[in-house]
């Protein structure tokens, strides 16, 4: 935020001035003074951030000038100064909008200059919300999802096409090719609900017996252990999207209610008689085949029908050719800037091994194996033998998408190489560029098996 502009507008110009320079004691303020309601008026196009406004003026009432105010510029708080203790003309002040009302007396002063702090202070906090709502646009439009291959072009046209209605959409994929984000893209890209919430629920992360009333919500008392009502996810996303995600685990018994609820479109928190209405957009995902499902008896056939919508199904990594080494360069970018790594090479050998892989755990495991071998490179080149595919096997994936200590990630990387160069302390501590002596404390303290 630049400079903070406050008018102080009185015709006592004594009192004028020495409320301007109190203000200006905080330079961020730029303060300027004006003796009529008229002058404040002509001035207001150069918008103020605050006005201090003497109730009394000679040639409008305060009254008068706060509505012309209000009128034009209805979200710039006016503050009045006036000598009169009257508090039926504060009431009447405040009811026309006035942010606040301070009584020319020895306090005034202090109290104007907390009046503006406070004001300050919240224009700021806006300024704050109104970035991060634009971050967030940013972050979750199309340009988040990486890769040019046909078959994904075929999901952002899809995606587009999702954003600009309120359809539900059934988004279906093996685990890990980003479901979530498509997700996030049709809902931050729908005009509508960018800026309602978008509530996500992971149907196979909560467990069975408490996720009716995760959805739907419930009354105090209405179960053992229902202390207080609780708001269910429906009506959080009231206005804006509900992302049920895994809903291929939910259990038939459920799906009757899920059903009522989308048919009925309101909500009757567990324990009420009272339904309420929900307008939430719905979007849900599965790596399940839900046809299937429903042949083998586990998925309800109306509901199936009632959330198809629009399919978006997103293609297994190993089907998008090289959109696998565009990913690969994407993540290693991000993560040596994210690292103050400086710029990270990819080899072409390491590239023909990234592009020769199965993938089982899609777009999750690229990054997992790239993050890794941004780690374990040597000289800024992350060759072939950086590329580490068996790492389910030995712990290695998890070493990235799990939160460890500095110190706990050390431990990972020295065992990881200890295991590989057949627990030569000397070629490992070579490698990594480390002390023997350390690695052998490491093992001394049981924090390194050798
Ligand atoms: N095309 C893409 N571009 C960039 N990042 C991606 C892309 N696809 C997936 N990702 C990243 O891969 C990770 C997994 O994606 P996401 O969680 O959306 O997958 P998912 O299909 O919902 O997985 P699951 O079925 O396991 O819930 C996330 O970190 C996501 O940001």
């Amino acid at each position: 935020m630049n400079g903070f502009k406050i008018f102080i507008v009185d015709d006592n110009e004594l009192y004028a001035k020495a409320s301007q320079h109190h203000l200006s004691l905080n330079p961020d303020n730029e303060v300027e003074s004006f003796s009529t309601g008229k002058d404040c008026i002509n001035n207001l196009y150069t918008k103020p951030n605050m006005i201090f406004l003497d109730y009394s003026l000679p040639d409008m009432s305060g009254i008068e000038v706060l509505r012309k105010i209000k009128q034009s510029y209805p979200e710039t708080p006016v503050v009045i100064v006036s000598g009169q203790e009257d508090v039926s003309t504060a009431v009447e002040l405040l009811k026309e909008g006035a942010y606040d009302y301070i009584v020319k007396d020895e306090n005034a002063h202090e109290r104007m200059w907390k009046s503006t702090n406070n004001i300050r202070e919240n224009f700021m906090l806006r300024d704050e919300i109104d970035k991060l709502r634009e971050e967030v646009d940013h972050k979750y439009d199309f340009s988040n999802i990486k890769g040019n291959s046909l078959a994904l072009k075929k999901v952002y046209k899809l995606i587009e096409k999702a954003s600009q209605t309120n359809i539900t959409v059934s988004i279906t994929g093996e685990t890990g090719t980003g479901k979530e984000l498509v997700a996030k893209a049709i809902h931050y890209n729908n005009k509508n609900k960018q800026k309602r919430p978008l509530v996500a629920v992971n149907i196979a992360a909560i467990p069975r017996d408490l996720l009716e009333s995760e959805l739907f919500g419930h009354e105090k008392g209405a179960f053992t252990g229902a202390s207080n009502r609780r708001i269910g996810k429906f009506e959080e996303a009231i206005g804006g999207t509900i992302f049920l995600d895994e809903i291929g685990e939910m259990d038939l018994n459920l799906q009757a209610k899920l059903l009522r609820v989308l048919q009925e479109k309101e909500v009757t928190r567990i324990g009420s008689n009272t339904p309420v209405k929900v307008n939430a957009r719905v979007l849900v995902a599965t790596h399940k085949t839900l046809a299937e499902e429903v042949k083998a008896g586990r998925f309800r056939e109306d509901l199936y029908y009632r959330l198809l919508g629009l399919p978006i199904e997103l293609p297994p990594l190993r089907d998008r050719g090289n959109d696998i080494v565009v990913l690969a360069k994407h993540f290693i970018d991000d993560f040596a800037s994210e690292n103050d790594m400086g710029k990270l090479h990819i080899t072409a050998d390491a590239q023909k091994k990234l592009l020769n892989y199965d993938w089982p755990g899609n777009v999750r495991e690229l990054k997992a194996v790239v993050e890794l071998a941004s780690v374990l490179c040597d000289d800024g080149k992350i060759t072939d033998m950086d590329i580490n595919f068996n790492s389910t096997n030995n712990g290695l994936s998890e070493l990235m998408s799990k939160e460890l200590t500095l110190k706990g990630y050390n431990i990972k990387i020295i065992q990881h190489f200890l295991d590989k160069y057949e627990r030569n302390v000397v070629d490992v501590a070579k490698k990594l560029d480390i002390g023997k002596s350390t690695i052998y404390r490491m093992v001394k303290n049981n924090e390194l098996e050798i």
